[in-house]
């Protein structure tokens, strides 16, 4: 079953995942790169480059079993990059990474879904064609079954197309979209695709999810419900991984906040220390001060400055 929380923070009575995510956080070191009690993913030397540019060069870094982490960056920052390489759909130049204990680099994107690493795709114009209920289908696809061999035994295939049929219904009320089960997808609104992108995401009942900015395009009438729907993956026992600009949302729900700028980590820590720290600032400037930043400088002082809660994506409903 999705990531039972094996990690060093014990399970007390009555604490909830996010209480035991803080304690296991609570005494790793604020820098990038810092290990972690029980990282579910832990990635060395990873480098992406497209001609002269390095889009990602990430030295070290671990994702904490059972969190869930943003990351966040300015744009170009090598997050999106980055998430593609984690998952499967893009190759590295240099590095190596490791999920649940096992090296998943050169592993094809199906198949880490199959290992329990799933990602959030944007509904393409092909899948807006679909009904919600095929989309949620498709989201199953790697699934145990589809082999050649089953596939000519129609009793086993039959079998499990009820099953995932039936996980496909039951993710859909879980997640409000039952009524909309027969409409084309291309016809939800942003958040409601928002939505059936995290439903497809976990009809691989995967360990770690990894959504891509969840909140871009969301009417602030869903929002709770979202900002609700990622906190419940947590208290099922998964890892969370999500860039995100709106921060906001980063405040209110991460464990732990993961900073990349041109490629690399540059800082990693609590959401209030990420955001008060003058590496993030200057990264979000894109400018250096001249002398020592001043670290107690409030980021509230400075409006064009740091990952702001304005910061959010311009497209709104
Ligand atoms: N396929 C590609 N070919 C060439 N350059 C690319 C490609 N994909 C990304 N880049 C470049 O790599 C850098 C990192 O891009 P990436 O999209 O990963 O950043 P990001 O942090 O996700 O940004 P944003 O927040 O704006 O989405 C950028 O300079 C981008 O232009």
């Amino acid at each position: 079953m999705p990531g039972e929380p094996t990690g060093a923070a014990p399970a007390r009575a009555g604490s909830t995942a996010r209480d035991r995510a803080t304690e296991a956080l609570r005494d790793v070191a604020r820098e990038p790169g810092a290990a972690k009690p029980d990282p579910i993913l832990v990635a060395d030397g990873v480098v992406r480059r497209f001609g002269g540019l390095t889009a990602v060069n990430v030295n070290h870094v671990e994702i904490q079993r059972g969190a869930i982490t943003a990351l966040i960056g300015p744009n170009g920052a090598g997050k999106t990059t980055f998430f593609n390489l984690l998952t499967g759909f893009d190759r590295p130049d240099e590095g190596q990474w490791k999920f649940n204990g096992d090296a998943v680099q050169g592993v094809p994107p199906h198949k880490v879904a199959r290992r329990g690493m799933v990602r959030t795709f944007q509904l393409t114009k092909a899948l807006s064609r679909l009904s919600v209920i095929d989309n949620m289908r498709l989201g199953a696809v790697g699934q145990k079954g589809e082999t050649f061999w089953r596939a000519l035994i129609p009793s086993l295939w039959r079998k499990q197309e009820a099953e995932i049929t039936e996980r496909a219904d039951a993710l859909l009320e879980r997640f409000k979209l039952d009524k909309k089960r027969e409409d084309f997808a291309g016809s939800l609104s942003g958040g409601q695709r928002k939505l059936l992108e995290m439903a497809r995401a976990l009809m691989v009942e995967p360990h770690m999810v990894m959504l891509d900015e969840p909140m871009a395009g969301v009417n602030p009438a869903l929002t709770q419900s979202l900002l609700g729907h990622v906190k419940n993956l947590r208290e099922d026992g998964m890892t969370v991984l999500f860039v995100e600009h709106d921060m906001d949302m980063v405040r209110d729900i991460s464990d732990w906040v993961i900073v990349m700028a041109q490629g690399q980590v540059i800082a990693e820590g609590t959401p209030d220390s990420v955001m008060a720290d003058p590496r993030v600032i200057d990264a979000y400037l894109g400018a250096h001060h001249d002398g020592a930043p001043d670290p107690s400088a409030p980021i509230d002082n400075e409006p064009a400055a740091g990952p702001k809660a304005t910061d959010g994506p311009a497209e709104r409903e």
